[in-house]
């Protein structure tokens, strides 16, 4: 099993966030983690790529405890993109390039260069490499970051909120190019999102977290107006829409 997470628990001091977590992943899934704000998604995902220790229960890589494996392999398995990043003054290339960083032991080599800018190429962001990152609109400097958890090359990818500053358009361009990236290169992407109907388009598994606790873990069938009501509190439609699972809130 790629990733696996047994009847984990993660405290913030004496506040218990997470309570109990299970759930697992393979190889080729599509992730996405809803809940609403204060759920404790990102919390997970900082435990997934050690960020924060858990304290108990298990989280396994490849059916490896994470705490026997050390944070530089760590980085060459796990890539991830917080909600909000500090943007340090560098141009664009050399933010890319960074990702490079568990690969390299002594000097870039011509392949970090060449895999930086392919990955440039793909997210359509060549046009701006030797701008300055912190002089770049969010979206753009979204786009940005996720290219360089891209060029990491990893097994798993978790990205936290990676639409939440793009237009409509350039959310379905990077989600469409985040499916065709992670089918080609076997990355397994692991993402919290907002938006459902984002989410029921590109994902085949589903995590819905409420008060620290899986609710509902499963295929889209798990997204339906009695999990909505009681995941979100609202009352929804749930519909085809030109085959396409897609949820609307009640007005109210
Ligand atoms: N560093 C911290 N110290 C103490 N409490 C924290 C810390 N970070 C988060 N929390 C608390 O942990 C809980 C879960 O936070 P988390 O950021 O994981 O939620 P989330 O589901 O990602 O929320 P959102 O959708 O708003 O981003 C919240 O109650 C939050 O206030």
């Amino acid at each position: 099993m790629l990733l696996s997470v047994n009847n984990m628990e993660f405290s913030y001091k004496d506040m218990k966030i997470l309570k109990g977590i299970d759930f697992t992943v393979e190889e080729g899934d599509f992730v996405s983690i809803l809940g609403i704000n204060g759920s404790g998604k990102s919390t997970l995902l900082k435990c997934i790529n050690k960020i924060l220790n858990y304290e108990s229960g298990s989280i396994s890589l490849n059916d490896e405890d994470i705490k026997n494996i050390d944070n530089f392999k760590i980085a060459q398995k796990i890539a991830y993109v917080p909600q909000k990043f500090s943007v340090e003054r560098s141009t664009v290339f050399d933010a890319i390039l960074l990702g490079r960083r568990p690969y390299i032991t002594w000097n870039v080599s011509e392949k970090d260069i060449e895999i930086t800018k392919n990955m440039m190429k793909l997210l359509n962001i060549n046009s701006y490499a030797l701008r300055y990152i912190n002089e770049l609109s969010g979206g753009e400097l979204q786009k940005v970051v996720l290219a360089r958890a891209l060029v990491q090359d990893p097994e798993i990818l978790l990205l936290d909120e990676p639409t939440s500053d793009l237009d409509l358009k350039n959310q379905y361009d990077v989600m469409n190019l985040l499916k065709t990236i992670a089918k080609d290169k076997k990355i397994t992407p692991i993402i919290v999102l907002h938006d459902i109907n984002l989410a029921l388009r590109y994902s085949n598994k589903f995590i819905l977290l409420k008060d620290g606790k899986v609710f509902s873990c499963g295929g889209e069938d798990i997204i339906n107006v009695n999990t909505i009501k009681e995941v979100y509190g609202i009352d929804a439609y749930v519909k085809d829409i030109n085959g396409i699972k897609t949820v609307i809130p009640k007005p109210y």
